[in-house]
Protein backbone atom coordinates (compact mmCIF):
# COMPACT_ATOMS: atom_id res chain seq x y z
CA UNK A 1 0.00 0.00 0.00
CA UNK A 2 2.71 2.39 1.15
CA UNK A 3 4.27 1.71 -1.97
CA UNK A 4 1.55 2.59 -4.30
CA UNK A 5 1.38 5.50 -2.86
CA UNK A 6 5.14 6.39 -2.64
CA UNK A 7 4.66 5.69 -6.62
CA UNK A 8 1.61 7.41 -7.08
CA UNK A 9 1.43 10.00 -9.96
CA UNK A 10 -0.23 12.62 -7.94
CA UNK A 11 2.18 13.54 -5.49
CA UNK A 12 2.85 17.05 -6.78
CA UNK A 13 6.81 18.25 -7.03
CA UNK A 14 7.41 20.77 -4.05
CA UNK A 15 5.70 17.61 -1.56
CA UNK A 16 7.95 15.14 -3.58
CA UNK A 17 10.95 16.85 -3.49
CA UNK A 18 13.18 15.72 -0.46
CA UNK A 19 12.86 12.52 1.16
CA UNK A 20 9.74 13.46 2.77
CA UNK A 21 7.61 10.76 1.44
CA UNK A 22 10.16 8.28 2.15
CA UNK A 23 10.01 9.14 5.91
CA UNK A 24 6.79 10.72 6.37
CA UNK A 25 4.17 8.17 4.34
CA UNK A 26 5.08 5.18 6.22
CA UNK A 27 5.10 7.36 9.70
CA UNK A 28 1.07 8.88 8.41
CA UNK A 29 0.37 5.44 7.66
CA UNK A 30 0.95 4.12 10.97
CA UNK A 31 -0.99 6.53 12.65
CA UNK A 32 -4.76 5.91 14.30
CA UNK A 33 -5.95 9.30 13.24
CA UNK A 34 -6.75 9.59 9.60
CA UNK A 35 -4.69 12.18 7.38
CA UNK A 36 -5.40 13.53 3.99
CA UNK A 37 -2.49 16.13 2.14
CA UNK A 38 -3.83 17.90 -0.81
CA UNK A 39 -1.05 19.71 -2.62
CA UNK A 40 -0.71 23.80 -3.33
CA UNK A 41 -3.65 23.71 -5.94
CA UNK A 42 -5.56 20.93 -3.74
CA UNK A 43 -4.70 18.09 -5.69
CA UNK A 44 -5.29 14.93 -3.25
CA UNK A 45 -1.92 13.54 -3.09
CA UNK A 46 -2.30 11.47 -0.13
CA UNK A 47 -4.83 9.43 2.13
CA UNK A 48 -3.44 7.38 4.71
CA UNK A 49 -5.50 3.87 5.73
CA UNK A 50 -7.40 5.16 8.57
CA UNK A 51 -8.84 7.35 6.33
CA UNK A 52 -10.40 5.20 4.63
CA UNK A 53 -11.94 3.40 8.01
CA UNK A 54 -13.21 6.36 9.48
CA UNK A 55 -14.83 8.18 6.35
CA UNK A 56 -15.87 4.90 4.85
CA UNK A 57 -14.45 6.13 1.52
CA UNK A 58 -12.09 4.49 -1.01
CA UNK A 59 -8.94 6.01 -1.80
CA UNK A 60 -9.81 6.56 -5.05
CA UNK A 61 -12.63 8.67 -4.00
CA UNK A 62 -10.21 11.17 -3.32
CA UNK A 63 -6.86 10.72 -4.37
CA UNK A 64 -6.01 12.80 -7.64
CA UNK A 65 -9.94 14.81 -7.07
CA UNK A 66 -9.46 18.43 -6.40
CA UNK A 67 -10.96 19.40 -2.69
CA UNK A 68 -11.43 22.74 -3.97
CA UNK A 69 -13.89 21.76 -6.39
CA UNK A 70 -15.31 18.78 -4.37
CA UNK A 71 -15.79 20.42 -1.43
CA UNK A 72 -14.71 24.02 -1.25
CA UNK A 73 -15.99 24.58 2.21
CA UNK A 74 -14.36 21.93 3.95
CA UNK A 75 -11.43 22.55 6.21
CA UNK A 76 -8.71 21.69 4.15
CA UNK A 77 -9.82 23.80 1.45
CA UNK A 78 -10.39 26.87 3.55
CA UNK A 79 -6.52 26.37 5.12
CA UNK A 80 -5.15 26.21 1.43
CA UNK A 81 -7.13 29.63 0.48
CA UNK A 82 -6.56 31.24 3.72
CA UNK A 83 -3.01 29.71 4.74
CA UNK A 84 -4.28 30.09 8.39
CA UNK A 85 -4.65 26.77 10.80
CA UNK A 86 -8.07 25.41 11.55
CA UNK A 87 -7.87 23.78 14.91
CA UNK A 88 -10.44 21.20 16.60
CA UNK A 89 -13.36 21.63 13.87
CA UNK A 90 -16.49 19.25 13.46
CA UNK A 91 -17.47 19.05 9.96
CA UNK A 92 -19.28 16.71 7.68
CA UNK A 93 -18.43 15.79 4.00
CA UNK A 94 -21.05 15.92 1.10
CA UNK A 95 -20.25 12.53 0.49
CA UNK A 96 -20.12 9.99 3.91
CA UNK A 97 -22.74 10.67 7.04
CA UNK A 98 -20.01 10.67 10.08
CA UNK A 99 -19.26 13.69 11.94
CA UNK A 100 -15.29 14.42 12.16
CA UNK A 101 -13.37 16.91 13.85
CA UNK A 102 -10.13 17.80 12.16
CA UNK A 103 -6.63 20.11 12.76
CA UNK A 104 -6.13 21.39 9.54
CA UNK A 105 -2.35 23.22 9.24
CA UNK A 106 -0.76 24.55 5.89
CA UNK A 107 1.94 23.14 4.99
CA UNK A 108 4.74 25.41 3.96
CA UNK A 109 8.37 25.23 2.90
CA UNK A 110 10.42 28.35 2.80
CA UNK A 111 7.51 30.73 3.46
CA UNK A 112 5.50 29.03 0.94
CA UNK A 113 2.40 27.46 1.15
CA UNK A 114 3.17 23.57 -0.76
CA UNK A 115 0.00 21.95 0.27
CA UNK A 116 -2.61 21.27 3.37
CA UNK A 117 -2.96 18.53 5.56
CA UNK A 118 -5.81 17.50 8.02
CA UNK A 119 -5.34 15.14 10.88
CA UNK A 120 -9.10 14.35 12.51
CA UNK A 121 -11.22 11.61 13.67
CA UNK A 122 -14.34 10.54 14.18
CA UNK A 123 -16.66 12.83 15.95
CA UNK A 124 -18.64 10.62 18.15
CA UNK A 125 -15.61 8.66 19.02
CA UNK A 126 -14.32 11.80 20.42
CA UNK A 127 -17.49 12.86 22.20
CA UNK A 128 -17.08 9.44 24.03
CA UNK A 129 -13.54 10.42 24.94
CA UNK A 130 -14.60 13.47 26.42
CA UNK A 131 -17.53 11.91 28.60
CA UNK A 132 -15.52 9.42 29.63
CA UNK A 133 -12.73 12.30 30.28
CA UNK A 134 -15.83 13.68 32.44
CA UNK A 135 -16.65 10.78 33.94
CA UNK A 136 -12.82 10.91 35.16
CA UNK A 137 -13.01 14.63 35.96
CA UNK A 138 -15.91 13.99 38.26
CA UNK A 139 -13.94 10.37 40.10
CA UNK A 140 -10.81 12.89 40.72
CA UNK A 141 -13.31 15.48 42.13
CA UNK A 142 -14.54 13.23 44.45
CA UNK A 143 -11.31 11.43 45.31
CA UNK A 144 -9.98 14.89 46.21
CA UNK A 145 -12.67 15.89 48.69
CA UNK A 146 -12.70 12.67 50.19
CA UNK A 147 -8.85 13.17 50.34
CA UNK A 148 -9.69 16.76 52.08
CA UNK A 149 -11.06 14.88 55.02
CA UNK A 150 -8.27 12.11 55.40
CA UNK A 151 -5.55 13.98 56.17
CA UNK A 152 -2.84 13.60 59.34
CA UNK A 153 -3.11 15.65 61.61
CA UNK A 154 -2.09 19.34 60.71
CA UNK A 155 -1.33 20.28 64.48
CA UNK A 156 0.40 19.29 67.20
CA UNK A 157 1.31 20.36 70.95
CA UNK A 158 3.66 22.52 69.87
CA UNK A 159 1.31 24.77 67.85
CA UNK A 160 -1.18 25.31 71.10
CA UNK A 161 -0.10 28.99 72.84
CA UNK A 162 -0.87 29.90 76.04
CA UNK A 163 0.61 29.65 79.50
CA UNK A 164 -1.85 30.33 81.92
CA UNK A 165 -2.33 28.05 84.84
CA UNK A 166 -6.04 26.71 84.03
CA UNK A 167 -4.85 26.06 80.41
CA UNK A 168 -1.42 24.61 80.94
CA UNK A 169 -3.58 22.02 83.23
CA UNK A 170 -5.54 21.21 80.05
CA UNK A 171 -2.78 20.81 77.91
CA UNK A 172 -0.78 18.43 80.15
CA UNK A 173 -4.45 16.27 80.73
CA UNK A 174 -4.66 16.15 76.68
CA UNK A 175 -1.37 15.24 76.75
CA UNK A 176 -2.14 11.97 78.99
CA UNK A 177 -5.22 11.53 76.90
CA UNK A 178 -3.35 11.16 73.58
CA UNK A 179 -1.29 7.95 75.04
CA UNK A 180 -4.90 6.44 75.30
CA UNK A 181 -7.42 4.82 73.39
CA UNK A 182 -10.32 6.14 75.19
CA UNK A 183 -12.91 8.29 73.55
CA UNK A 184 -12.42 11.99 74.12
CA UNK A 185 -15.01 14.88 74.64
CA UNK A 186 -13.58 18.04 74.11
CA UNK A 187 -15.54 21.37 75.81
CA UNK A 188 -15.54 24.76 75.20
CA UNK A 189 -17.10 27.88 73.73
CA UNK A 190 -16.56 28.54 69.79
CA UNK A 191 -12.87 29.22 68.71
CA UNK A 192 -11.40 28.09 71.99
CA UNK A 193 -9.44 25.90 69.75
CA UNK A 194 -11.17 22.26 70.33
CA UNK A 195 -10.21 21.21 67.11
CA UNK A 196 -6.30 21.84 67.76
CA UNK A 197 -6.47 20.13 70.19
CA UNK A 198 -8.16 17.11 68.36
CA UNK A 199 -5.27 17.64 65.88
CA UNK A 200 -2.68 17.42 68.63
CA UNK A 201 -3.89 14.37 70.31
CA UNK A 202 -4.22 12.21 67.53
CA UNK A 203 -1.01 13.58 66.04
CA UNK A 204 0.80 12.48 69.79
CA UNK A 205 -0.99 9.44 69.75
CA UNK A 206 -0.35 5.82 68.51
CA UNK A 207 -2.34 6.26 65.41
CA UNK A 208 -0.43 9.47 64.22
CA UNK A 209 0.84 7.60 61.09
CA UNK A 210 -2.78 6.41 60.57
CA UNK A 211 -5.79 8.80 58.85
CA UNK A 212 -7.53 11.96 60.62
CA UNK A 213 -10.85 12.47 59.51
CA UNK A 214 -12.90 15.44 60.36
CA UNK A 215 -16.91 15.40 60.14
CA UNK A 216 -18.24 18.87 61.50
CA UNK A 217 -21.48 17.39 62.04
CA UNK A 218 -23.38 20.54 62.24
CA UNK A 219 -22.51 21.33 58.09
CA UNK A 220 -23.29 18.15 56.63
CA UNK A 221 -27.30 18.14 56.10
CA UNK A 222 -28.94 15.58 58.06
CA UNK A 223 -30.49 13.66 55.68
CA UNK A 224 -26.83 13.04 54.18
CA UNK A 225 -25.38 12.50 57.35
CA UNK A 226 -25.69 9.14 57.52
CA UNK A 227 -24.65 8.10 54.16
CA UNK A 228 -21.30 10.31 54.89
CA UNK A 229 -20.62 8.60 57.86
CA UNK A 230 -21.34 4.77 56.75
CA UNK A 231 -21.16 5.05 52.82
CA UNK A 232 -23.36 3.30 50.98
CA UNK A 233 -24.09 0.53 48.60
CA UNK A 234 -24.35 0.49 44.75
CA UNK A 235 -28.30 0.91 44.48
CA UNK A 236 -29.13 1.99 48.09
CA UNK A 237 -30.99 4.86 46.79
CA UNK A 238 -31.55 6.62 43.56
CA UNK A 239 -27.94 8.52 42.33
CA UNK A 240 -26.22 5.47 44.54
CA UNK A 241 -24.49 4.51 41.36
CA UNK A 242 -21.79 2.98 42.73
CA UNK A 243 -20.40 1.73 45.89
CA UNK A 244 -18.96 4.28 48.33
CA UNK A 245 -17.14 4.17 51.50
CA UNK A 246 -18.43 6.39 54.52
CA UNK A 247 -15.62 8.31 56.73
CA UNK A 248 -16.08 6.07 59.50
CA UNK A 249 -14.33 3.66 56.81
CA UNK A 250 -12.08 6.30 55.69
CA UNK A 251 -10.75 6.64 59.39
CA UNK A 252 -10.35 2.85 59.75
CA UNK A 253 -7.13 2.58 62.22
CA UNK A 254 -6.97 6.28 62.82
CA UNK A 255 -8.84 8.83 64.87
CA UNK A 256 -12.39 10.18 63.94
CA UNK A 257 -13.25 13.75 64.92
CA UNK A 258 -16.33 14.61 65.02
CA UNK A 259 -16.43 18.13 65.46
CA UNK A 260 -20.03 20.05 66.55
CA UNK A 261 -21.42 16.28 68.06
CA UNK A 262 -24.09 18.07 69.43
CA UNK A 263 -25.75 18.95 66.40
CA UNK A 264 -26.20 15.26 65.27
CA UNK A 265 -29.92 13.73 64.48
CA UNK A 266 -30.98 11.21 67.51
CA UNK A 267 -31.77 8.87 65.37
CA UNK A 268 -27.47 8.92 63.96
CA UNK A 269 -26.50 9.01 67.75
CA UNK A 270 -27.81 5.08 68.02
CA UNK A 271 -26.14 4.17 65.17
CA UNK A 272 -22.41 6.05 66.40
CA UNK A 273 -23.08 4.35 69.59
CA UNK A 274 -23.38 0.87 67.93
CA UNK A 275 -20.48 2.03 66.07
CA UNK A 276 -18.20 2.60 69.39
CA UNK A 277 -20.27 -0.38 71.62
CA UNK A 278 -19.26 -3.07 69.02
CA UNK A 279 -16.73 -1.67 66.61
CA UNK A 280 -19.07 -2.36 63.43
CA UNK A 281 -21.16 -0.62 60.83
CA UNK A 282 -23.41 -1.54 58.42
CA UNK A 283 -23.06 0.55 55.05
CA UNK A 284 -26.43 2.54 54.09
CA UNK A 285 -28.08 -0.37 51.96
CA UNK A 286 -25.94 -2.71 53.26
CA UNK A 287 -26.64 -6.08 54.79
CA UNK A 288 -22.98 -7.55 56.03
CA UNK A 289 -21.68 -5.96 59.04
CA UNK A 290 -18.00 -4.08 58.53
CA UNK A 291 -15.74 -3.63 61.78
CA UNK A 292 -14.24 -0.52 61.93
CA UNK A 293 -11.20 -0.04 64.67
CA UNK A 294 -11.54 3.99 65.07
CA UNK A 295 -10.54 6.40 67.80
CA UNK A 296 -13.11 8.81 68.34
CA UNK A 297 -12.75 12.22 69.64
CA UNK A 298 -15.97 14.86 69.62
CA UNK A 299 -15.85 18.11 70.14
CA UNK A 300 -19.14 20.50 70.51
CA UNK A 301 -19.58 24.30 72.28
CA UNK A 302 -22.94 23.32 73.01
CA UNK A 303 -24.08 21.58 76.64
CA UNK A 304 -24.54 18.73 75.75
CA UNK A 305 -25.66 17.68 79.49
CA UNK A 306 -28.32 20.08 79.13
CA UNK A 307 -29.65 18.73 75.68
CA UNK A 308 -29.47 15.10 77.77
CA UNK A 309 -31.91 16.68 79.86
CA UNK A 310 -33.96 18.28 77.22
CA UNK A 311 -34.04 14.98 75.02
CA UNK A 312 -32.65 15.91 72.38
CA UNK A 313 -28.93 13.83 72.77
CA UNK A 314 -29.02 10.60 74.29
CA UNK A 315 -27.95 10.06 77.57
CA UNK A 316 -26.30 6.26 76.94
CA UNK A 317 -24.48 8.03 73.89
CA UNK A 318 -23.59 10.93 76.73
CA UNK A 319 -21.68 8.88 78.95
CA UNK A 320 -19.92 6.60 76.53
CA UNK A 321 -18.47 9.63 74.88
CA UNK A 322 -17.78 11.74 78.02
CA UNK A 323 -15.05 9.20 79.66
CA UNK A 324 -12.64 11.93 79.13
CA UNK A 325 -13.36 15.19 79.15
CA UNK A 326 -11.40 18.27 78.20
CA UNK A 327 -12.94 21.59 78.67
CA UNK A 328 -10.74 24.39 77.42
CA UNK A 329 -11.17 27.68 78.70
CA UNK A 330 -12.81 30.71 77.17
CA UNK A 331 -9.93 33.23 76.35
CA UNK A 332 -11.87 35.74 79.38
CA UNK A 333 -10.85 32.91 81.50
CA UNK A 334 -7.01 32.91 80.68
CA UNK A 335 -6.67 36.93 80.10
CA UNK A 336 -2.87 36.47 80.80
CA UNK A 337 -2.68 34.32 77.52
CA UNK A 338 -3.82 37.52 75.29
CA UNK A 339 -0.90 39.38 74.88
CA UNK A 340 1.08 35.99 74.31
CA UNK A 341 -1.50 35.10 71.33
CA UNK A 342 -1.67 38.41 70.12
CA UNK A 343 2.34 38.71 69.56
CA UNK A 344 2.03 35.11 68.09
CA UNK A 345 -0.71 36.07 65.90
CA UNK A 346 0.60 40.04 64.72
CA UNK A 347 3.66 37.56 63.46
CA UNK A 348 1.58 35.08 61.36
CA UNK A 349 0.00 38.34 60.42
CA UNK A 350 3.07 39.93 59.48
CA UNK A 351 4.45 37.36 57.59
CA UNK A 352 0.85 36.46 55.60
CA UNK A 353 0.93 40.63 54.49
CA UNK A 354 4.09 41.22 53.99
CA UNK A 355 4.47 43.65 56.41
CA UNK A 356 6.63 44.90 59.40
CA UNK A 357 4.53 45.85 62.70
CA UNK A 358 6.79 45.28 65.94
CA UNK A 359 4.62 45.13 68.53
CA UNK A 360 1.65 47.01 70.45
CA UNK A 361 1.21 50.58 72.08
CA UNK A 362 0.31 50.19 75.75
CA UNK A 363 -3.14 51.35 75.00
CA UNK A 364 -3.61 48.64 72.50
CA UNK A 365 -2.99 46.34 74.77
CA UNK A 366 -5.16 47.61 77.68
CA UNK A 367 -7.71 47.46 74.78
CA UNK A 368 -6.94 43.93 74.05
CA UNK A 369 -6.54 42.87 77.44
CA UNK A 370 -9.96 44.87 78.17
CA UNK A 371 -12.35 43.13 75.78
CA UNK A 372 -14.27 40.10 76.48
CA UNK A 373 -13.46 38.20 73.31
CA UNK A 374 -17.01 35.99 72.60
CA UNK A 375 -15.45 34.77 69.83
CA UNK A 376 -12.42 33.96 71.52
CA UNK A 377 -9.04 32.87 69.94
CA UNK A 378 -10.25 32.65 66.41
CA UNK A 379 -11.97 36.54 67.23
CA UNK A 380 -8.67 37.26 68.65
CA UNK A 381 -6.30 36.15 65.15
CA UNK A 382 -8.81 37.84 63.05
CA UNK A 383 -8.98 41.14 65.16
CA UNK A 384 -4.61 41.09 64.48
CA UNK A 385 -5.08 40.35 61.24
CA UNK A 386 -7.17 43.12 60.26
CA UNK A 387 -5.49 45.85 62.19
CA UNK A 388 -1.94 45.07 60.73
CA UNK A 389 -3.57 44.33 56.99
CA UNK A 390 -4.88 48.67 57.99
CA UNK A 391 -1.60 49.52 60.19
CA UNK A 392 0.34 52.27 58.56
CA UNK A 393 2.96 52.46 61.72
CA UNK A 394 5.15 50.45 63.01
CA UNK A 395 3.26 49.28 66.07
CA UNK A 396 -0.29 48.80 66.40
CA UNK A 397 -2.21 51.51 67.68
CA UNK A 398 -5.44 51.92 70.10
CA UNK A 399 -6.53 53.69 66.49
CA UNK A 400 -5.76 50.26 64.25
CA UNK A 401 -8.07 48.52 66.97
CA UNK A 402 -11.07 51.27 66.48
CA UNK A 403 -13.59 48.11 65.57
CA UNK A 404 -12.59 46.77 69.23
CA UNK A 405 -12.81 49.94 71.37
CA UNK A 406 -16.48 49.90 69.53
CA UNK A 407 -17.51 46.54 70.66
CA UNK A 408 -15.74 47.33 74.23
CA UNK A 409 -17.75 50.41 75.00
CA UNK A 410 -21.04 48.52 74.56
CA UNK A 411 -19.51 45.90 76.74
CA UNK A 412 -19.27 48.87 79.02
CA UNK A 413 -22.87 49.81 78.97
CA UNK A 414 -23.97 46.45 79.78
CA UNK A 415 -21.22 45.26 81.81
CA UNK A 416 -22.65 46.63 85.29
CA UNK A 417 -26.30 45.53 84.60
CA UNK A 418 -26.66 42.98 82.30
CA UNK A 419 -26.01 39.11 82.40
CA UNK A 420 -23.28 37.79 79.55
CA UNK A 421 -26.05 36.19 78.02
CA UNK A 422 -28.31 38.69 77.19
CA UNK A 423 -24.84 41.37 76.30
CA UNK A 424 -24.24 38.29 73.84
CA UNK A 425 -28.02 38.41 72.19
CA UNK A 426 -27.70 42.27 72.20
CA UNK A 427 -24.22 41.87 70.42
CA UNK A 428 -25.60 40.04 67.44
CA UNK A 429 -28.42 41.66 67.27
CA UNK A 430 -26.08 44.63 66.62
CA UNK A 431 -24.56 42.69 64.22
CA UNK A 432 -27.81 41.74 62.27
CA UNK A 433 -28.56 45.09 62.59
CA UNK A 434 -25.90 45.91 60.57
CA UNK A 435 -25.65 43.64 58.12
CA UNK A 436 -28.80 41.77 57.35
CA UNK A 437 -30.46 38.61 57.94
CA UNK A 438 -29.57 37.85 54.20
CA UNK A 439 -27.05 34.48 54.48
CA UNK A 440 -24.40 37.25 53.27
CA UNK A 441 -25.29 39.28 55.92
CA UNK A 442 -25.63 36.54 58.70
CA UNK A 443 -21.78 35.62 56.83
CA UNK A 444 -20.53 39.16 57.67
CA UNK A 445 -22.34 39.45 60.91
CA UNK A 446 -20.43 35.85 62.05
CA UNK A 447 -17.18 37.35 61.06
CA UNK A 448 -17.82 40.76 62.73
CA UNK A 449 -18.42 38.50 65.63
CA UNK A 450 -15.31 36.23 65.11
CA UNK A 451 -17.28 33.04 65.33
CA UNK A 452 -18.38 31.14 62.35
CA UNK A 453 -21.46 31.05 60.65
CA UNK A 454 -22.45 27.35 62.02
CA UNK A 455 -22.22 28.94 65.81
CA UNK A 456 -24.16 32.05 64.76
CA UNK A 457 -26.94 29.85 63.95
CA UNK A 458 -26.87 28.04 66.92
CA UNK A 459 -26.89 31.30 69.42
CA UNK A 460 -29.67 32.55 66.80
CA UNK A 461 -32.17 29.17 67.35
N1 LIG B 1 -4.12 27.92 71.96
C1 LIG B 1 -4.06 28.30 70.69
N2 LIG B 1 -2.89 28.68 70.16
C2 LIG B 1 -2.80 29.09 68.89
N3 LIG B 1 -3.85 29.15 68.04
C3 LIG B 1 -5.03 28.78 68.51
C4 LIG B 1 -5.21 28.32 69.83
N4 LIG B 1 -6.49 28.01 70.02
C5 LIG B 1 -7.11 28.25 68.86
N5 LIG B 1 -6.26 28.71 67.94
C6 LIG B 1 -6.58 29.12 66.57
O1 LIG B 1 -7.87 29.73 66.62
C7 LIG B 1 -8.68 29.31 65.52
C8 LIG B 1 -9.93 28.63 66.04
O2 LIG B 1 -9.58 27.39 66.66
P1 LIG B 1 -10.44 26.06 66.50
O3 LIG B 1 -11.04 25.98 65.14
O4 LIG B 1 -9.60 24.94 66.95
O5 LIG B 1 -11.59 26.40 67.54
P2 LIG B 1 -12.92 25.56 67.84
O6 LIG B 1 -13.10 25.64 69.31
O7 LIG B 1 -12.83 24.21 67.23
O8 LIG B 1 -14.02 26.46 67.13
P3 LIG B 1 -15.56 26.08 66.71
O9 LIG B 1 -16.28 25.65 67.95
O10 LIG B 1 -16.11 27.37 66.16
O11 LIG B 1 -15.44 24.99 65.68
C9 LIG B 1 -7.81 28.40 64.70
O12 LIG B 1 -7.21 29.17 63.68
C10 LIG B 1 -6.76 27.90 65.66
O13 LIG B 1 -5.58 27.55 65.00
Amino acid sequence: MIKEIEENKYLCNDLDSSNLNKIMIPVLGCMKNGVIIADKDGWVVYVNPVYQKVTGLKMTERMGKNILKIAPDCPLSRSLKTGKSIPNENFKLFDIDNELVANTNPITIKDKIVGVISVFQNASKVRTILKELEGSKKTIKTLSNKFAHVAKAKYGFGDIVGSSPKFMKCIQMANQIAKTESTVLILGESGTGKELFAHAIHQAGYRNDKPFVRVNCAAIPSNLLESEFFGYEKGAFTGANQQKMGMFELANEGTIFLDEIGDMSFNLQAKLLRILEEGEMYRVGGINPINVDVRVIAATNRNLFKLVKQGKFREDLYYRISVLNIEIPSLKERKDDILLLAEVFLKKANRKLGKKVSGFSKDAKEILEFYHWPGNIRELRNAIERSVAMADDDILTAQDLYFIRAESKKEIDFKNLVPLKVAEREMIKCALDKFGVSVEGKKKAADALGISLRSLYNKIR
